[in-house]
């Protein structure tokens, strides 16, 4: 089963388990909890604020977190609490306070799609919710890639942000001397050295056109390599025992950065870490291209997931246009994003001809990802119907 080898989670105030991050822990709060709490875990540009928007504007017992009147309203308001993955934590009650609204008959739902990839955020719900249910979108790895680089384009400008090729160059280099790039390799014509195998040096290799010297010994879970990753200041190195609201990020590396357009995609190896911590019939994922070929079905999977009654989800809103936000750029994206009439969001491609510049570095990420998404469907065919899971991502984009 999914479960072996799984270890009994302990109470809220410490570690979730000996493999968590040491500084992983939640604090005790005497504010009530949610009764019915639900993640939608990532994965990020898969859909996520559609699927959100749809669920809390239609589903009158699905809820959103009440967000304070004082709080400046940004991309996302209330979808996403950014709670769990930072370091250092902050104030436990004021999150919990924020679905104090939530009664006991309702869904209250975080849908941070930073969590997905963060080991630590992993640990510090299941700590704190242990019956948590969680949800995951999947997208194809490739576009997502390169939806989260156009959307950081946008947002962030030229500045910081180099070419799409460059970014993921430099991400498969870091990943690979960290022994985290998850790829198996073709080795002098010897099939399948495992993540786990001894081998450091590669001499040759089916992995295209980015230059491949040398592979660190390879780690063998995402926990592994991630396992004190917090996303506001990359690997934690600090004292254990952080007291709330402390400030660390003089104790934090920056041996990843928070970003991780390639790192975000290897889903199978972040679920397989989920699923350590959270029996597999609380969990739920979801295939992006079944998002947006039959919406509707995919909403009523999540009700009833959620235990929720699929009779009380009202009609579809009209939508003016598609949900694309046109005339977007870094200054007004916020604005345009609150004002959307539309639900989800999509960005305009902000560099012409993009796709065909990046042609190449996008067929390698194809080939890249091949080992990956064959592990998460053999994953998903182990799990079998109930994890939600139909179907396979494109194996290439379409222009
Ligand atoms: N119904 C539906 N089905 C499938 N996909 C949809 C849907 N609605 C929006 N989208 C696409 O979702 C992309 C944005 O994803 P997220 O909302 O998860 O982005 S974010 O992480 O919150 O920034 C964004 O991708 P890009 O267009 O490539 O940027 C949207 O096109």
């Amino acid at each position: 089963s999914l479960q072996e080898h799984k270890l009994p989670l302990v109470s809220n105030a410490q570690p979730v388990d000996s493999r968590c991050c040491y500084a992983a822990n939640v604090p005790e709060s005497s504010v009530e909890r949610p009764k019915n709490m639900a993640f939608l875990i990532g994965a990020q540009k898969s859909g996520t604020t559609f699927l959100f928007d749809e669920l809390v504007s239609r589903h009158p017992r699905i809820k959103a977190q009440t967000l304070r009147k004082d709080r400046k309203l940004r991309i996302n308001g209330a979808k996403e609490p950014h709670f769990f993955h930072k370091i250092p934590l902050k104030s436990f009650s004021s999150y919990l306070y924020s679905y104090s609204k939530v009664t006991d008959e309702e869904t209250a739902m975080d849908a941070t799609p930073d969590y997905m990839h963060i080991p630590s955020a992993a640990c510090r719900i299941a700590a704190s919710f242990p019956g948590a249910k969680i949800i995951a979108v999947l997208r194809d790895p490739v576009m997502r890639a390169f939806s989260q680089w156009n959307m950081m384009k946008i947002i962030q400008g030229s500045g910081r942000l180099k070419d799409f090729d460059v970014e993921v160059e430099r991400e498969i280099k870091n990943l690979r001397n960290e022994g985290c790039s998850f790829e198996k390799f073709d080795i002098n014509g010897h099939e399948g050295v495992e993540r786990g195998g001894t081998v450091a040096r590669v001499e040759r290799s089916q992995k295209g056109k980015i230059a491949l010297e040398s592979v660190e010994r390879p780690k063998t879970s995402w926990n592994d390599c991630f396992k004190c990753f917090f996303f506001s200041c990359g690997t934690y190195r600090g004292p254990a025992n952080t007291s709330e609201g402390e400030d660390v990020s003089s104790s934090c590396r920056y041996d990843f950065s928070g970003e991780g357009l390639v790192r975000r995609g290897l889903y199978v190896h972040q679920l397989k870490w989920w699923l350590e911590l959270f029996p597999e019939d609380q969990m739920m994922v979801i295939n992006h291209e079944q998002l947006k070929n039959d919406p509707e079905r995919v909403l009523d999977d999540v009700i009833a997931f959620l235990s929720q009654d699929v009779a009380l989800k009202t009609s579809m809103k009209e939508i003016s246009q598609d949900n694309t936000l046109v005339n977007v750029s870094e200054s007004n994206v916020n604005a345009a994003f609150i004002h959307k009439e539309a639900s989800g969001w999509s960005l305009p491609i902000s560099e012409e001809h993009a796709l065909e510049k990046y042609a190449e570095t996008l067929r390698f990420l194809y080939s890249f990802y091949e080992d990956a998404n064959k592990e998460l469907y053999q994953l998903m065919a182990q799990w079998g119907t109930s994890s939600g899971w139909k179907g396979s991502f494109p194996q290439s984009y379409i222009l």
